[in-house]
């Protein structure tokens, strides 16, 4: 151990992360900034940081897992309340804080410091109030607004039934315009048609939007949003007509209180159902304003796009923990007399991790690309263009679908890169890993949403075959029909191509596959449907080739003015990334471009050369993600590598350590020791 003066305090760090740090050769700041998105932006997270945690107010006396369900969900309520106070009041009012919203991602960082898994609030930040912001009128804007953020109500986002959580149209719950009344009657009329899932349903809101089949006049309309209040402001009692609960525990999130909603002719006002979009009048006439009748989807789309930083953030967590305890940590003797290696110098050890740090750049990178892409299509449904909605549902989809599944994936990685302990609660991966596992499923299934984009693919290759100019991010189409294969091309813009050749490769196979099965006599849904492996692989190829070129760029203009260590180690990852994407698609190259096996040999030997290069700034590079300990949450991972010493202390917190000898031992072993019972 080796001591060290940290923010003002005394602190002991691990000799291996000591050395580790003093061998790193580019300036760690200038990296977060880049990661920030400019050191203003850095300067003001760490200032949100300090008021937020520096009070120890995020800690848990006892450890969440040592906690009944019910007491753990107190817990986090207990936590939400201050969690959503400190932004209310000290940092939404702060000069230049006013336009982070709730969901800007430094909140987000936040809250992991305050809840393990998530905050019973979740669902009223992420998609009550974006939707208010979405789907209302001005005038119930300037109503259910300033009482949502203030948190005078407190809403969730009800969509997903028993029966249906894909198939939206498939929907059956039914709110029927009652004219007499000037009333919508709220009604599930299934076992199926119950809600289901929704966060904070159980217990904790007392509003909700509701998606819904809307009649009027007889004539169904297909699925509206309403708001609906289903719990007394006053006492929280549910109002007459509702029943809700709790759906029971689940593999995550379990101080989200997901719950049920059954309604019983439950009638709400006129004014309750969302008009921007789409309006019911007094005597029950339906009156379409959209355009675009999928604007009712718009929260989703959002959510989405919100998604894809939030996976970036969390592999930033899984990686910063398994590289820095990959540094300390020592095992196995490859040569005799000689010490045991960090477990970080082993390259396989490097092959798990350094593309976890890669993908993490990648994935911040690329959504801060798409939230541009979508404030821009925002603003042009503003101004009443929705030629670009297609584009950014295709692109939202697809990005979500394979983030996220990517984002898992390396994140288990992470966790078998650190053995035994890795295992541990109090690794923090367990939790880091159902949490994005079930981003994988919510909010659009990997498989149905990547359809969605196979879906956009399939036209624009139409469009392509017309030589009808299509969109930038599908422009590479156009040399699908270039005869000749090009020559093999190893640099980072010929790997970049060739991808997009294989995603052009795989959308016409898919095409002639539809138009195969058409002519054989099938319909165009049967034909689509026999073709769908084939589309959810073209799909994902196209995304990955839309990854991969938006990384390369970003790189290559956010690092335009860095020091050179920095743009280098940054170009270093990017190689990596198309490295380690072009070995793991052999079979893809193979097939749609003219990569040689002795290609795929040099492939190899620049991506094991890269790892190297890599390797002495690999706690650097973590540590340039600055994701404080009380956010890492974790024995493994912390800034001063005290592994054994945490996971000591953590161990000691178990109730079983309480008592020298549990009571089953002489209610239930020793009997059946002896041969008693
Ligand atoms: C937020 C901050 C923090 C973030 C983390 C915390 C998160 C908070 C916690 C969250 C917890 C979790 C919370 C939750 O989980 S909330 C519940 C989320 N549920 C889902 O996401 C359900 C997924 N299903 C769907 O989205 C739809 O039903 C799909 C899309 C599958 C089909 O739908 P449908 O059967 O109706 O349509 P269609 O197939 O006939 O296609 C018809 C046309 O419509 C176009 N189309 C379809 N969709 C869109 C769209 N969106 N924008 C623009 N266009 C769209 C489509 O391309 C096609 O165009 P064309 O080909 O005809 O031209
Ligand atoms: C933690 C969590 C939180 C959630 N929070 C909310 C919430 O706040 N509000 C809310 O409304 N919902 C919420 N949900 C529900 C979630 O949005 C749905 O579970 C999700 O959209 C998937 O729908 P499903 O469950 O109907 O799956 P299904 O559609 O039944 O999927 C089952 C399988 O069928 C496949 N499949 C389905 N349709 C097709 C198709 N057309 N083609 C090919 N394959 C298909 C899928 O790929 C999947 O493998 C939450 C879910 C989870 C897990």
């Amino acid at each position: 151990m080796k001591i060290k003066m940290l923010a003002g305090k005394t602190i002991e760090i691990n000799v291996d992360l000591v050395k580790e740090r003093a061998k790193c050769n580019f300036n760690i700041r200038e990296v977060t900034h880049i990661l920030d998105g400019g050191e203003k932006n850095t300067i003001q997270r760490k200032k949100i940081e300090d008021i937020s945690l520096n009070d120890g107010q995020s800690r848990d006396v006892i450890p969440e897992e040592y906690l009944s369900p019910k007491e753990r969900y107190e817990n986090a309520v207990k936590k939400s309340c201050i969690y959503a106070r400190i932004i209310k009041t000290e940092l939404m009012n702060m000069t230049g804080l006013e336009t982070l919203g709730f969901n800007s991602p430094v909140f987000r960082r936040i809250a992991d410091a305050y809840f393990k898994e998530v905050t019973p609030l979740l669902a009223h930040f992420g998609m009550f109030v974006p939707t208010i912001m979405g789907q209302c009128t001005p005038e119930q804007l300037a109503h259910w607004l300033p009482r949502a953020l203030n948190f005078e109500i407190v809403g969730t986002y009800v969509q997903t039934e028993l029966g249906h959580g894909t198939f939206i149209r498939g929907l059956e719950t039914t709110a029927t315009y009652d004219p007499q009344t000037e009333e919508f009657v709220l009604h599930s009329p299934t076992l199926s048609s119950y809600k289901w899932w929704a966060g904070g349903l159980g217990k904790t809101v007392n509003y909700c939007v509701v998606v819904a089949q809307l009649y009027t006049k007889g004539v169904c309309h297909g699925v509206h949003t309403f708001i609906v209040q289903i719990r007394d402001e006053e006492t929280h009692m549910p109002l007459p007509g509702i029943r809700v609960g709790d759906i029971g525990p689940k593999m995550g999130y379990n101080t989200g209180d997901n719950g049920f909603l059954v309604f019983n002719h439950h009638r709400i006002p006129r004014e309750n159902m969302m008009m921007k979009n789409a309006q019911v009048l007094k005597d029950g006439t339906y009156v379409k304003v959209a355009r675009h009748e999928k604007l009712t989807y718009g929260t989703m789309v959002y959510v989405r796009v919100m998604l894809v930083n939030e996976m970036a953030f969390n592999l930033a967590k899984a990686v910063t923990i398994a590289v820095r305890y990959s540094a300390v940590r020592r095992q196995s003797q490859p040569k005799p007399n000689q010490p045991e290696p960090q477990v970080l110098d082993y390259l396989t050890q490097q092959h798990k991790l350094f593309i976890c740090i890669a993908t993490a750049h990648a994935l911040q990178f690329t959504s801060d690309w798409l939230y541009k892409t979508f404030t821009s299509v925002l603003a042009d449904i503003r101004d009443d263009k929705i030629d670009t909605l297609p584009e950014l549902h295709a692109l939202s989809s697809c990005l979500k679908a394979i983030c996220t599944s990517d984002c898992a994936a390396f994140i288990e990685i992470c966790r078998f890169a650190c053995g035994g302990h890795g295992y541990m609660a109090s690794s923090n991966l367990s939790m880091i890993y159902s949490y994005v596992s079930a981003t994988r499923t919510y909010e659009g299934d990997y498989t149905v949403l990547l359809l969605q984009t196979a879906r956009f693919l399939v036209k624009a290759w139409e469009q392509v075959e017309k030589r009808r100019p299509v969109t930038s991010t599908i422009s590479y189409l156009s040399h699908a029909f270039d005869k000749l294969k090009k020559p093999w091309d190893g640099s980072n813009e010929g790997i970049i191509r060739a991808f997009q050749r294989v995603a052009a490769g795989k959308i016409s196979a898919c095409i002639n596959c539809i138009r195969y099965h058409q002519k054989s006599g099938k319909d165009f849904e049967d034909a689509w449907q026999l073709t769908t492996i084939q589309l959810v692989a073209a799909a994902e190829a196209h995304c990955r080739a839309v990854i991969y070129d938006t990384y390369y760029n970003e790189t290559i203009r956010l690092t335009a003015s860095s020091s050179p260590n920095v743009k280098s180690v940054m170009e270093q990852l990017c190689t990596l990334y198309l490295l380690y994407w072009s070995l793991e698609r052999t079979g893809d190259l193979l097939r749609f471009t003219s990569l040689s096996e002795k290609d795929i040999f040099d492939l190899q030997q620049r991506y094991e050369k890269m790892l190297a290069v890599i390797r002495p700034n690999a706690v650097g590079l973590v540590d340039a993600f600055d994701i404080r300990d009380e956010i890492l949450n974790s024995t493994l991972g912390a800034y001063d590598g005290r592994v054994y010493e945490r996971l000591m202390e953590e161990a000691l917190k178990s109730p079983l350590n309480a008592e020298p000898v549990n009571s089953s031992f002489h209610k239930h072993l020793k009997p059946f020791m002896q041969g008693k019972l």
